[in-house]
């Protein structure tokens, strides 16, 4: 069975740790994480912090995959994101057996696809993304990458969305928008107009109540 080590030990990289049990594919020798502050999460050893990546990888491991939510810091999964890649390591595609997605849709490296989550026909998911719980991904979607679909979030057909992103819990989004760059979309929300690069929107329907720093 092929290695993989997981990097994060917190609430995320449980689910991630069922999900790739469940596959049965990979073999999982550990997790790193850049404090860690316990032994083990959910029986795999927590083998140190981020600095033990490239022995890890000198050891045999040649698969990665991020197992943080980062809402607050989206950025922070693309750095760890670099620096896997320049270690050489592989980050897999994890699709959850309870996911229903479409032969027609395209998935890239490093993405997940959670418990109940649909992806349709047409939709074309960027690298290192993370389509959460019963998330929904319409047809002819646009993900850039490391965008996070929270649990029940609802994308309709032709959604584009870009890079950083972060769609929060039940949020529910109309068809043909764009969704800019390093947006944080609000619980519940209903969007139904284009979100600015940088915003916060909130509420039914959404409107953005400030804005990031560019990242
Ligand atoms: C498996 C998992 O757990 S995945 C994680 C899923 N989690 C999420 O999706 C979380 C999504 N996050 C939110 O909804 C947050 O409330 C955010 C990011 C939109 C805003 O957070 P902050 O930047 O800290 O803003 P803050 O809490 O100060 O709120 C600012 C204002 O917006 C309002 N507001 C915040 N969130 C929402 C929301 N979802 N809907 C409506 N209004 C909201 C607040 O009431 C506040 O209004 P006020 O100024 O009139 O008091």
């Amino acid at each position: 069975m092929k290695k993989i080590v997981l990097i994060g030990a917190g609430g995320h990289c449980k689910v991630i740790i069922d999900l790739i049990r469940a596959a049965n594919e990979f073999e999982i020798v550990g997790i790193t994480d850049r404090r860690p502050s316990k032994d083990q999460l959910l029986g795999v050893p927590i083998i140190g912090d981020d600095e033990k990546l490239p022995s890890i990888f000198n050891s045999g491991v040649h698969h990665a995959f991020i197992c943080i939510g980062a809402l607050n810091n989206m950025n922070l999964r693309n750095v760890i994101y670099r620096n896997l890649k320049q270690l050489g390591y592989a980050l897999p595609i994890l699709v959850h057996n309870t996911s229903s997605v479409s032969k027609f849709a395209r998935i890239e490296e490093g993405t997940c696809i959670m418990p109940q989550a649909i992806v349709n026909a047409g939709a074309l998911i960027g690298p290192n993304c993370i389509v959460n719980s019963a998330a929904i991904v319409e047809h002819d979607c646009f993900l850039e990458d490391n965008i996070h679909i929270s649990p029940n979030a609802a994308l309709s057909g032709g959604v584009h969305i870009g890079r950083n992103t972060h769609m929060g819990i039940g949020s529910s989004t109309i068809q043909s928008l764009t969704i800019g760059r390093n947006v944080t979309v609000g619980a519940g929300a209903a969007v139904i107009h284009d979100i600015p690069n940088n915003a916060v929107a909130v509420g039914v329907p959404a409107k953005v109540i400030k804005f990031k720093e560019n990242k």
